[in-house]
């Protein structure tokens, strides 16, 4: 006989099965847990109290430590503390057309190091597990599901880079477009990448229908890496490249997300290299406003008329263009002071009991991963 682990996690498909094999649990049993939860988002008492062995079952791999709900419009900040003791963040945002979007975290802290990111400033780089970026899926369309909602896209926008954790990502997706786990179209999820090229292409052969973004940011190669240390790993004109491979992958527009940043990337001039590098790519322009962060105090937001003229030369180059507009303004900043300095004493206390037992948690000097990734 088959002897069940302590506590299965739902997302490990070898304990799952051990588990069924050691209750001799008949296989629809776990298929229905699955549908209720990861279809339906049902609220776990009711999940647990059909399924003959709660006690042997993790439904959740995060623990809820903070939620945040705007008083101004429809957006809510999840706070989670994952297994090593960090925070991590997701976002709910509830759109007045009646949808939702959950921007999902990959990572805690971002080796990319970018200077107008409050993640990339956090000194700190760690992979999330598939199921850690699956939980945040659950817990907030658990939350929707309370409110009579339906979460309707998942954006790879939270914190970290999605594609230096490729492997957890590109399972999280896999599993998120499962019959038989989440069961959602590939072109309800976006992933957006600061670009890392080889990775964007092999994402785009997996996942033909999925919707990928570049975070461009400026279309000067000494501009981009000023801002963008790791742009340093990846030309312009082989992003360049990639998009348009990837464009014969995928018969679908590709987002490219400008910052807009004050005398940084955000004169005519920029607009019009823009353009040009765009050139033959089929894509939508989004353009950034930018929140300013504690950690570059040189850095500051491009005015509104900034914006709207940059916006009308694209346009009327032909492109199509799109302002992003901010939901939670009045939780952002309170958030990312929180998440800023509670992991920094988290990662100090972790790497401390590290360094006494002499074990290893699994944090990446970002200095170095920042020359070391590939590109
Ligand atoms: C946090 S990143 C995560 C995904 C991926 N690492 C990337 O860079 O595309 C998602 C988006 O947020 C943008 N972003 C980062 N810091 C920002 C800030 N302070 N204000 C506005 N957008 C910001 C990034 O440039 C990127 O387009
Ligand atoms: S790659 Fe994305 S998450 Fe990482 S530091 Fe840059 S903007 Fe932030």
């Amino acid at each position: 006989m088959t002897t069940a682990p302590a506590s299965t996690g739902l997302f490990r498909a070898d304990e799952m099965e051990s588990l069924r094999r050691a209750l001799r649990l008949d296989p629809q049993v776990l298929r229905k847990l699955r549908n209720d939860l990861l279809k339906k988002f049902e609220p776990d008492e009711l999940v647990l109290n059909r399924f003959p062995a709660a006690d042997a079952i993790e439904l959740h791999s995060l623990k809820l430590y903070q939620r945040m709900d705007s008083e101004i419009d429809g957006a809510t900040k999840l706070l989670f503390e994952t297994e090593s003791g960090l925070l991590i963040e997701s976002v709910i945002l509830r759109i007045a057309t009646g949808r939702t979007t959950l921007c999902v975290s990959s990572q805690i802290g971002c080796a990319a190091a970018c200077d107008f990111c409050a993640t990339g400033k956090m000194g700190i780089a760690k992979n999330l597990a598939t199921e850690e970026i699956l939980d945040q899926v659950v817990q907030a369309g658990q939350i929707l599901r309370a409110e009579d909602r339906r979460l309707s896209n998942i954006v790879f926008m939270g914190m970290g880079e999605p594609l230096h954790n490729e492997g957890n990502v590109t399972e999280a997706i896999r599993l998120l477009t499962a019959a038989d786990h989440f069961a959602r179209s590939p072109s309800t999820v976006l992933v957006s990448t600061v670009g890392v090229p080889a990775a964007m292409l092999r994402l785009a052969k997996t996942f033909p229908r999925l919707n990928l973004a570049l975070s461009l940011h400026s279309a000067d190669q000494a501009t981009r890496q000023q801002i963008i240390p790791l742009g340093k790993k990846a030309s312009l004109t082989q992003l360049h490249d990639t998009i348009q491979e990837i464009q014969a992958i995928q018969d679908r527009e590709f987002m490219i997300e400008y910052l807009m940043l004050r005398d940084v990337n955000d004169s005519a001039e920029d607009a019009k290299r823009l353009i040009d590098w765009i050139a033959n790519l089929r894509v939508h322009v989004n353009l950034i406003p930018y929140n300013s962060i504690e950690a570059s105090p040189h850095l500051k937001a491009s005015p509104r008329p900034t914006i709207e003229s940059f916006a009308d030369v694209l346009k009327a180059s032909g492109l199509k263009t799109t302002i992003r507009y901010s939901l939670g303004n009045d939780i952002e900043a309170a958030c990312g002071q929180l998440i800023r300095q509670e992991n920094r004493q988290r990662a100090i206390a972790a790497r401390r009991t590290e360094a006494d037992c002499d074990s290893h948690v699994g944090f990446l000097d970002v200095r170095q991963v920042v020359d070391g990734f590939e590109s």
